[in-house]
């Protein structure tokens, strides 16, 4: 789906991403490590927001195309070659409708994009493609609400809406329980499990028992370098992720809580 090979972020003499080589294929992989470590520069490298200082993005395109390097693509080409965020801040237009939210993410990504205004037909069909998206995130009743008065949590589902129409191989998810209070943890973390029966997903997480309960995969970063990468239980049990991350983290430790955050997070990330 997607690789790199050696992927380097350096802010003047802070290397925030550190020669990684990591590949994601059909699975939901998290993407954990403490503060600072350099999850979201490496989500800003993978969707072109970010130049890297060195190293290489490759997309799997599939059929004959095979990977495709796009170490240099911008944010647009990126999205538009199938990778597509749900951003830790709201990408909605709040004074839209959340049905006109999806219809115009659905209409963007839509090969007739510069003719659709014309078109009432494909009008229609981007209206039902959002309908349906807003019925798999759970937003069918709030279609005609106005995006700013949705709660945070139906915000967060509706990113993932904005993101499902862009209709991506692979779904970059930043902390989407963040801020999410803890009535509404279950539908996100369903939301999420749903979207990775088909799509490739790489999740920001901080909250480690949703971490262990939805991934397949999780990597773990430290200082900008991959210290682990396998399945939830070894990364759990890793003495040197115990040691950079986790501090004694045991699955059920954590409420979830409505930060998404584990709670007695000490400064270095850290478990107390
Ligand atoms: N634009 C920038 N200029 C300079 N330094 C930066 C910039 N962006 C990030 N950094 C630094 O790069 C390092 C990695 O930051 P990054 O935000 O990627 O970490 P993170 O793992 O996402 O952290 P958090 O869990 O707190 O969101 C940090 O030391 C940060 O201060």
């Amino acid at each position: 789906m997607l690789r790199t090979h050696g992927l380097t972020k350096e802010f003047g003499g802070l290397t925030a991403v550190d020669g990684v080589d990591f590949e994601l294929g059909d699975e939901l992989c998290s993407l954990i490590g403490p503060n600072g470590a350099g999850k979201t520069t490496f989500f800003d490298l993978l969707t072109g927001a970010l130049e890297p200082t060195r190293g290489t993005i490759e997309l799997d395109r599939g059929g004959s195309d095979g990977w495709v390097d796009v170490t240099d693509a911008s944010p647009d080409e990126t999205a538009a070659l199938g990778v597509h965020r749900s951003y830790q801040i709201t990408n909605v237009f709040p004074t839209l409708s959340v049905l006109e939210n999806v219809r115009i993410a659905a209409q963007a990504a839509g090969d007739d994009a510069a003719t659709f205004w014309r078109n009432v037909d494909a009008y229609d069909e981007y209206v039902e493609e959002a309908r349906d998206i807003l019925d798999r995130v759970g937003l069918a009743g709030r279609a005609e609400d106005l995006a700013e008065n949705l709660s945070h949590g139906a915000s967060r589902q509706l990113e993932v809406a904005v993101a499902l129409a862009g209709d991506p191989d692979v779904l970059l998810l930043d902390e989407p329980n963040a801020g999410v209070s803890s009535e509404s943890v279950d539908d996100i973390v369903a939301l999420i499990e749903d979207v990775a029966e088909d799509h490739a997903v790489l999740l920001v997480e901080h909250n480690m028992d949703i971490v262990m309960e939805v991934s397949d995969r999780v990597v773990v970063l430290n200082q900008g370098a991959v210290i682990a990468d396998g399945d939830p239980e070894s990364v759990r049990a890793d003495p040197a992720v115990q040691e950079a991350y986790l501090g004694g983290y045991e699955p059920g430790d954590l409420d979830r809580r409505g930060d998404g955050t584990a709670p007695d997070r000490d400064d270095t990330g850290g478990i107390a």
